[in-house]
């Protein structure tokens, strides 16, 4: 059992508009509505692939019980989500159909209050005694300290589970110094932490700040590990076009399962990179075309050494 946690969990809405424009009215062509926020996104994956995920974070008013519906019948994923007493965001993404290009509107989330914060992290060291990793992913809803994910991270380690952190900014920041098994920043996550563009030198500098494994996303260039066996670079075989809303959690599922199933880092990688193209392949955030993933997946060139790091 694999538990990942979702504490600004959303209801994600993509919308496909012919061309946006500012101050524009649109005619949407299509709308989907799944559970959203990062980790309920790498669950769906995880489970995919064939993992039992417990699922937590918050839920709340109406859209906490739309999430809530289909998670219900979502095989393989099980809710454990929180009750608070204001409403699960919306996140929307706006797929223009003539560019490609994807605009995302995230709502900030509801305001978690202190007793709130106690109970989830009652609920968190509790389920943490029956799974074997966890992924603390997305934004902190008001409320929530900035220093949630670091108090989260050292309570797993003491619980002697595997603990993967994607986040952003401070939090991520206060995270990497509780020593985290792995971080997954993107290219933008991962300069503002370190103040370095270079993701060899940014990938090196945030082990030293504390986590034990940065796996730095790089867009269309893939995936750069910084492990304490060494380091690698991932590449897909050609650049993909699609909605890449969610990219990011595929390759969290990949490196999760990857963790669990005790595959070398060169195959870890190798998966995570397939999944996320095939997620941009995919039309809705958090899901990915499994025919792709599978041709992908030999044709990702992995290139590196085991001694590096
Ligand atoms: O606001 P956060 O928590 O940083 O990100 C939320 C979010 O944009 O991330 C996912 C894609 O990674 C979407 O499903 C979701 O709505």
């Amino acid at each position: 059992m694999i538990l990942t946690v979702t504490l600004n969990a959303a209801l994600d809405i993509t919308y496909r508009v012919r061309e946006l424009r500012p101050h524009g009215t649109h005619r949407v062509s299509e709308v989907t509505e799944r559970p959203g926020g990062k980790g309920l996104n790498v669950a769906r994956v995880l489970a995919v692939l064939g993992h039992e995920v417990t699922v937590t974070g918050f839920t709340g008013g109406a859209t906490g019980r739309v999430v809530q519906e289909q998670l219900a019948g979502t095989p393989g994923v099980l809710d454990a989500l929180v009750p608070v007493s204001g409403a699960t965001r919306r996140t929307t993404a706006v797929v223009d159909e003539l560019t490609g290009d994807t605009t995302q509107l995230n709502e900030p989330g509801p305001t978690v209050t202190s007793a709130e914060w106690s109970a989830f992290q009652e609920a968190y060291r509790s389920l943490l005694g029956g799974v074997s990793a966890v992924a603390l992913c997305g934004s902190l809803p008001p409320g929530v300290p900035v220093g949630a994910y670091a108090g989260l991270v050292r309570t797993a380690r003491a619980a002697g589970v595997p603990v993967l952190l994607d986040t952003s900014g401070e939090p991520l920041r206060r995270g990497v110094a509780a020593r985290p098994d792995i971080v997954k920043p993107n290219a933008d996550e991962l300069a503002e932490l370190t103040g370095s563009h270079d993701p060899l030198r940014a990938t090196q500098d945030a082990r030293r700040r504390g986590a034990r494994t940065v796996v730095a996303s790089l867009g269309a260039r893939g995936l750069l590990a910084a492990t304490p066996e060494g380091t690698w670079h991932a590449t897909p075989p050609a650049r993909v076009h699609g909605n890449p809303t969610g990219a990011g959690d595929s390759a969290v599922a990949g490196l999760l399962s990857g963790l669990v199933e005790r595959l070398p880092w060169p195959d870890r990688l190798a998966r995570a990179v397939a999944l996320s193209a095939a997620t941009v392949l995919a039309p809705a955030a958090g899901e990915f075309d499994r025919a792709a993933y599978e041709e992908l997946l030999g044709r990702v060139a992995v290139t590196g050494d085991a001694t590096a790091a």
